[in-house]
């Protein structure tokens, strides 16, 4: 799909904002990373009562300052930075894009200390959310117009560990009218897989949301 052909499609989409890469120095990725450690921190401790207060009132100060910040969706960098973990978006697993075109892409990383279901393992929720994301970049680099996703149906296979390196990978199976399936698979670095998934991703007609 052209360029010019690209811009058609998201003038002809509702009220879908432009997405496009934000240009961004090293400071923000710096920002992310203690943010990311942050909420690994604030599910995995139980400090004092003192500690606790004096803690509410330090993020309580950040807040103020970030609040004079805010900007429309589309305009944040946060999930435009295709080389940060998640884009630079802190709903999105820390995972780093490594192939990224027509054919499908792929992309790696670790569900941390803030991904905790139970017992060690990944929260269930969390995969949709990885593989949805996936699904999102998928028809995106095929050249698809702006979707939304219909169904989205996940197999877990085997237990999702913490901290330990994954990769997923995903295509697009076909295309039929409005209609793009996508599958994916999230693997171990052995090659075990620990889940797959479908979803049919459906092209937004003039004026939907
Ligand atoms: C670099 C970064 C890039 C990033 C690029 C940015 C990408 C943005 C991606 C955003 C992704 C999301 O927001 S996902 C958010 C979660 N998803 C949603 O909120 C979607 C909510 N649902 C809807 O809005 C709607 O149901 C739609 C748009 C999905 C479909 O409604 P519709 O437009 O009225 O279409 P409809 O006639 O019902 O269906 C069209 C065709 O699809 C089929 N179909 C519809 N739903 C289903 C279903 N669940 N299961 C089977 N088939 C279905 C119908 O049978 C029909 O087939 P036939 O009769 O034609 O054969």
């Amino acid at each position: 799909m052209s360029e010019e052909a690209g811009q058609d499609e998201y003038e002809h989409h509702g009220g879908f904002p432009k997405y496009v890469p934000a240009d961004v120095g090293p400071e923000f990725g710096r920002l992310v990373e203690a943010l990311r450690t942050l909420q690994d921190l604030a599910v995995s401790t139980a400090p004092s009562p003192e500690v606790t207060l004096d803690l509410a009132e330090r993020v309580e100060a950040i807040n103020d300052v970030l609040k004079t910040f805010q900007v429309p969706e589309g305009q944040p960098p946060a999930g435009r930075v295709m080389t940060l973990p998640g884009r630079g978006s802190l709903l999105m697993l820390p995972w780093t894009v490594e192939k990224f075109d027509a054919e499908g892409v792929r992309s790696r990383g670790v569900f941390r200390r803030f991904h905790l279901g139970g017992n060690g393992a990944a929260h269930g929720g969390t995969l949709p959310l990885l593989f949805d994301d996936m699904f999102g970049m998928i028809q995106h680099a095929y050249g698809r117009p702006i979707s939304r996703t219909a169904y989205l149906h996940i197999n877990y296979r085997k237990i999702t560990p913490l901290d330990t390196e994954l990769v997923i990978e995903g295509s697009v199976d076909r295309v039929e009218g409005r209609k793009t399936f996508i599958s994916a698979v999230l693997k171990d670095t052995e090659g075990n897989v620990l889940a797959d998934c479908d979803a049919l991703m459906v092209q937004l007609l003039k004026g939907q949301p």
